[in-house]
């Protein structure tokens, strides 16, 4: 039976972290999830990708990173560092559910996970790197006004001590590992694929129950290429890890495959329009002429796009801006599209001290530029 007011919640602030969303949502449904499905999102994320989001997920909420009180904000705009951290807070205010599940956008679900549902607010497995501290990728909590506020609250007066979440829910619920052992949730709950492997002998007994895998780290799925002839990760001369690893990259790679690339493809075959007003927030319907909405670009012989010259520029808003997906029979990627940064961005990069002394900020390109200007 669907339990209508509990949910899985997960995070995602841009195009990129999206396509991990989706793996996510798909794998819940996958494993019959029976709570609801949420995702938060920003403004960052395209129209495209929230049509995408809003057919795996119940519920798509923008939330905005500046919302909070005026003495928090004014807090942050000090802080820019923890922006991405005061967004994950924000899932205590999702107070029409009355209890919670929240998860990485880079975790994959392997079995059923509901039974999550019977633990308590502040429930989470250790971290790999420091067992004394929760990892913040899985956790269960109870939406409330009172505690999003006292987070932010926390924040402001404390900082983190990481710089993000994480360090910021441990100093917050502090007595996590020491309180209560019903709020520590098994290592199968969050197994972290790059570090879970330090100790073989307990991965090689315990590691076929796994239920959650969180590719936590730098490197994420979506930064490899995948061959979807032999399913597996392409090598990209770094090395891949442990065999483990490259098998739950795999996998991740395969529910990529199978069950988020067809939700791009029927939204182009099927031209589907999309409502203004629509639950999700999309605005501006998209235009389906041939090529020009189709949401990747294809590569290779077989997928070569027709491009005719009366074909009318792709409408705003219709593709992401951040994401190129590129699909061909032997391989699929998704790059990050790299964006100059505005003149705004620019200086707010100075201001806060973010100066790039190698590249543009150098003393040689300033004093070209007094130069120019003296002449
Ligand atoms: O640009 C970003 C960055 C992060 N996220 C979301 O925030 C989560 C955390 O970021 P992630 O890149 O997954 O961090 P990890 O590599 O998992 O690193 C660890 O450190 C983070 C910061 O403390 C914690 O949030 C993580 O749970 C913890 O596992 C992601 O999964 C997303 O849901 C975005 O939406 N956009
Ligand atoms: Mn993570």
């Amino acid at each position: 039976m669907p339990v209508l007011d509990q949910a899985f919640v997960t995070l995602a602030t841009n195009d990129t972290y999206c396509q991990g969303a989706l793996v996510l949502g798909q794998s819940l449904r996958t494993q019959r999830a029976t709570r609801k499905l949420v995702v938060l999102i920003t403004s960052q994320v395209s129209s495209l990708l929230r049509v995408i989001l809003s057919k795996v997920f119940d519920e798509v909420i923008e939330v905005n990173l500046m919302d909070s009180a005026d003495y928090i904000h004014l807090a942050f705009l000090k802080r820019p560092e923890l922006g991405v951290t005061l967004t994950k807070l924000h899932c205590w205010t999702l107070t029409h559910y009355s209890k919670c599940v929240f998860l990485d956008a880079d975790t994959l679900v392997l079995s059923n996970i509901d039974e999550l549902f019977d633990r308590a607010e502040f429930s989470a497995a250790p971290d790999p790197g420091w067992p004394d501290c929760f990892n913040s990728g899985v956790f269960v909590f109870q939406p409330s006004l009172e505690t999003h506020g006292l987070l932010l609250r926390h924040a402001v007066d404390h900082g983190s001590f990481d710089g993000a979440d994480q360090g910021l829910l441990n100093s917050f619920f502090s007595s996590w590992s020491t309180a209560d052992i019903h709020k520590h949730l098994p290592f199968i709950y969050n197994l972290s694929s790059n570090t879970a492997y330090t100790y073989s002998p307990a991965f090689k007994r315990f590691g076929s129950s796994a239920k959650v895998v969180h590719f936590l780290g730098p490197t994420k799925p979506w930064n490899y290429k995948y061959n979807p002839q032999t399913g597996s990760v392409l090598e990209d001369g770094s090395g891949l890890g442990t065999q483990h690893q490259t098998s739950f990259l795999n996998l991740w790679w395969t529910v990529y495959q199978h069950s988020v690339l067809p939700l791009y493809e029927s939204f182009r075959d099927a031209g589907e329009h999309v409502a203004p007003g629509h639950a999700t927030g999309v605005g501006e319907p998209c235009a389906e002429s041939a090529g020009s909405s189709q949401p990747w670009e294809a590569e290779g012989p077989s997928e070569e796009p027709v491009v005719t010259e009366d074909v009318p520029p792709s409408p705003k808003g219709c593709r992401s801006e951040d994401v190129d997906l590129a699909v061909s029979v032997f391989e699929i990627s998704i790059e990050e599209k790299v964006k100059a940064p505005s003149p705004e961005e620019e200086r707010r990069h100075w201001e806060e001290g973010r100066i790039d002394y190698m590249g543009k900020d150098a003393f040689a390109r300033i004093q070209e530029k007094l130069d120019r200007f003296l002449q």
